[in-house]
């Protein structure tokens, strides 16, 4: 049984479409990177699957059931993206209090206080919280009760560089441990690690979906290959530049080369024939590269639609 699972669905604002058929599906244990620029419909989509709204056309099933039904909304977790609480109490009074909403125990509301390092400031009202600190708060407040799937809407918004990486190296243990994340962000450096699949809206639609192995597969992007401690560095400039490449001098002894998924096998060879490099880097296309081609490829589809 998926998590999620999002069947044809499109939402509608009155006259904004704001999703358009989109299928969409969690297994447990999986991680979802959910990205797309502003207005791509990922809000919308977050709280379809919490059952703060209801689809227009099509279907949504969580956990098996109904968003939104008693049962089911004890599993979820949300840090919504703009996280608001009530200034006067404190962090421990808000998550106790939230708590018992959850009916989860007040002793998890104060060891979630600890791991999220708010435990220094526990009996300070939360309008002296600087952003980042409420976002802690936000993120011990998610994970409240154990849920079973966790919807995550921008969590490193405010996140200090050592926050984020703990933020990761915890998604990566609910993850292990069968927790499932839908993770929307904005910030694609350092995020790509701890995804299995990433889902790229555009205008309210699946522009891509897959891993990220299969997405550079499908977008054929090219590599970028760094050979560095080269002994003849001219004449392998020299022997590539004729035969179509452009190598790019770095440094005294480097080059960079761009090679297809397909080429680069033989690119490889070929620097390992002429020349003994010392080192050999070959740097993938990033999340941030494909999301731009996916993007791109969207925004180029909507205007020859345009035209047409
Ligand atoms: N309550 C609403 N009434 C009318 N239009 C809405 C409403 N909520 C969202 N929209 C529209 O639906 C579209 C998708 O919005 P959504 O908030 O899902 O985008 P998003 O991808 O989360 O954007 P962002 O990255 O800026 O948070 C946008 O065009 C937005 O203006």
């Amino acid at each position: 049984m998926n998590a999620v699972e999002i069947r044809g669905v499109s939402k509608r604002y009155g006259k904004v479409t704001a999703l358009r058929q989109l299928d969409l599906q969690l297994a447990p244990g999986e991680v979802l990177g959910l990205f797309g620029h502003n207005g791509a419909g990922k809000t919308t989509t977050m709280k379809l699957i919490l059952g703060l709204l209801t689809p227009t056309e099509g279907q949504v099933q969580v956990l098996g059931g109904t968003p939104n039904t008693p049962d089911i909304r004890r599993q979820l977790g949300y840090l919504p993206e703009n996280v608001m609480f009530y200034p006067q109490l404190t962090g421990r009074e808000t998550l106790h209090h939230f708590a018992r909403i959850k009916g989860a125990a007040g002793q998890q509301a104060d060891d979630l206080l600890e791991q999220v390092g708010l435990a220094h400031a526990v009996d300070r009202r939360v309008k002296t919280y600087s952003k980042g600190m409420r976002q802690r708060l936000g993120l011990a407040q998610a994970l409240l009760g154990n849920p079973q799937l966790l919807l995550l809407d921008e969590p490193t918004v405010g996140l200090d560089p050592i926050a984020t990486q703990d933020l990761y190296i915890l998604i990566d243990t609910l993850r292990q441990q069968g927790t499932s994340v839908v993770l929307c962000s904005h910030v694609l450096p350092g995020v790509e690690a701890h995804i299995n699949r990433a889902a790229i809206l555009a205008g309210g639609q699946l522009e891509a979906s897959g891993t990220l192995t299969s997405l550079r597969s499908e977008a054929g992007l090219p590599s970028r290959i760094r050979a560095s401690g080269l002994q003849h560095r001219e004449q392998l400039l020299q022997s590539l530049g004729a035969e179509g490449q452009t190598p790019r001098p770095l440094g005294s002894d480097s080059i960079e080369l761009v090679g297809s998924s397909s080429g680069k096998i033989a690119l490889l060879r070929q620097l390992l024939e002429q020349d003994q490099p010392s080192d050999i880097e070959i740097i993938q296309p990033s999340l941030e590269d494909l999301y731009r081609y996916y993007t791109d490829r969207a925004k180029q589809a909507q205007a020859a639609e345009g035209k047409a």
